[in-house]
């Protein structure tokens, strides 16, 4: 029988080739963030094209920001922040948490609502810190979607205590419009660890690039003076997480990719993919301004803590499904509030298929056996639908539902992907 979804491509021999992959997700929407509370117009270059990014110029747009694109050039010119406005916010956690603290800045009622399962993911830290704050916020006591933030033209700001073990949204939301406060804020986190450190150090670099006074210096707090934030014209770096499933392609089928334009230096996760894909036994260069992966036809079991590389996660759970020995993925207990929960979806799609995946207090054990094709479920998630092409490289018959989902952060991965493995 014919299974419904995508033909996932097999490949057919070792995976070579270049990929270009678009711009950054998460250096995107800062720029935009950044840009709409900013002294003046901004030019951004190379921001992604995708559903996170679309979400989030709409929601700026509501709000009275002035967007528009000429010739690959998108200009931000902020305006006076007015209400009454209804922003959606997808399923993207960028705009459900970055958004709330600049609409209290507003002046009027700005209502925020998603798609059905973001109506799951935490909300209640940023929504209880912006009350701390002096904002007035309207959750019908839930602190969870929808809510309504009742801006006042001006916020208090100060110090707020909150626990940010959930994720780090919750702390660079506040960062993004803190210096926008009348007292700037003082942000201190009680609790377990903050996951996605590369996420605040991107947070913080952007805002210091911008001119703000950023106080990082003391562990689990972080002072943000008030003041301006500099209009920077930017240059997006390409999406260094969207690359992950191109060079696992080369890892697992003993082939050679390079991803082109990665950065000497970045704040991105991504760029950890270096470092984990030689412990999987792979052979990793930078050539020219790209990063080559090369497969050597050895694919090692790995033991990795990636608390501060999270999203990540679903490619790596896929490389090393295939790996000659068990691996152990740690420190991901917050992949429960991503776009599903991720620890609970890949346990239960890969051993649909056959395979032995536990998910454990805080990750997953993954112990290789042979797979079989299926349907493998993609929940609305992108990241679960890169993992599931990665897999289909290798089984027969896989079918993806719902690859339109990797629209969220990378429309043209159908095409990409086929490209380079099809
Ligand atoms: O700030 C950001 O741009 C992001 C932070 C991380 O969130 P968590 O800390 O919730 O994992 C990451 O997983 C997400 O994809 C993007
Ligand atoms: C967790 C992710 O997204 P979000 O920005 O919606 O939290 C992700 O892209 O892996």
């Amino acid at each position: 029988m014919q299974q419904q979804g995508w033909a996932a491509p097999r490949a057919r021999g070792p995976v070579t080739g270049r990929v270009t992959v678009p711009g950054s997700k998460s250096i995107s929407n800062r720029a935009l963030v950044l840009a709409a509370i900013a002294d003046g117009p901004s030019h951004l270059t190379g921001l992604l094209t995708a559903r996170d990014t679309s979400l989030m110029r709409a929601a700026l747009v509501s709000l009275g920001v002035g967007i528009t694109e000429n010739g690959g050039t998108v200009t931000v010119t902020p305006g006076s922040l007015k209400g009454p406005a209804s922003v959606d916010c997808g399923l993207a956690g960028t705009v459900m948490r970055f958004v709330p603290p600049v609409a209290a800045l507003a002046d009027g009622v700005v209502e925020f609502d998603g798609d059905p399962y973001a109506r799951e993911r935490p909300m209640n830290v940023i929504l209880d810190a912006l009350r701390t704050l002096g904002v007035r916020i309207d959750d019908h006591g839930t602190g969870r979607m929808p809510y309504a933030v009742s801006g006042a033209g001006s916020v208090r700001g100060g110090t707020v205590t909150l626990d940010a073990s959930g994720s780090s949204q919750f702390v660079s939301a506040l960062l993004l419009a803190g210096a926008r406060y009348d007292e700037g804020v003082d942000i201190r986190h009680d609790g377990k660890p903050v996951p996605s450190q590369p996420h605040l150090d991107m947070s913080v670099t952007m805002l210091r690039e911008r001119g703000v006074q950023v106080d990082d210096s003391e562990p689990n707090r972080w002072v943000v003076a008030p003041g301006p934030i500099r209009a920077t014209d930017t240059a997006i770096e390409p999406d260094l997480s969207n690359a992950a499933p191109f060079l696992a392609a080369a890892v697992l089928t003993g082939g050679e990719v390079t991803v082109t334009g990665w950065p000497a230096t970045t704040t991105q996760p991504g760029d950890q993919l270096r470092d984990i894909f030689t412990r999987f036994g792979a052979e990793v260069t930078r050539t020219g301004d790209g990063l080559t992966v090369r497969g050597t036809g050895r694919v090692q079991g790995v033991d990795l803590d990636l608390g501060e590389v999270g999203e990540l996660s679903p490619v790596i759970a896929a490389v090393a499904a295939f790996a000659d020995g068990p691996s152990y993925l740690r420190g991901i207990a917050h992949l429960r509030n991503h776009e599903t929960d991720r620890l609970a979806a890949l346990e239960r799609e890969f051993n649909a298929l056959g395979g032995d995946v536990t998910q454990t207090a805080d990750g997953l054990e993954i112990r290789p056996k042979p797979l079989r094709g299926g349907r493998f479920g993609t929940y609305n998630d992108h990241r679960m639908a890169h993992a599931a092409a990665v897999v289909g490289l290798l089984v027969d018959g896989l079918a993806i539902e719902n690859i339109g989902t990797t629209a969220k952060t990378l429309p043209e991965f159908p095409e990409l992907w086929s490209g380079l493995a099809g």
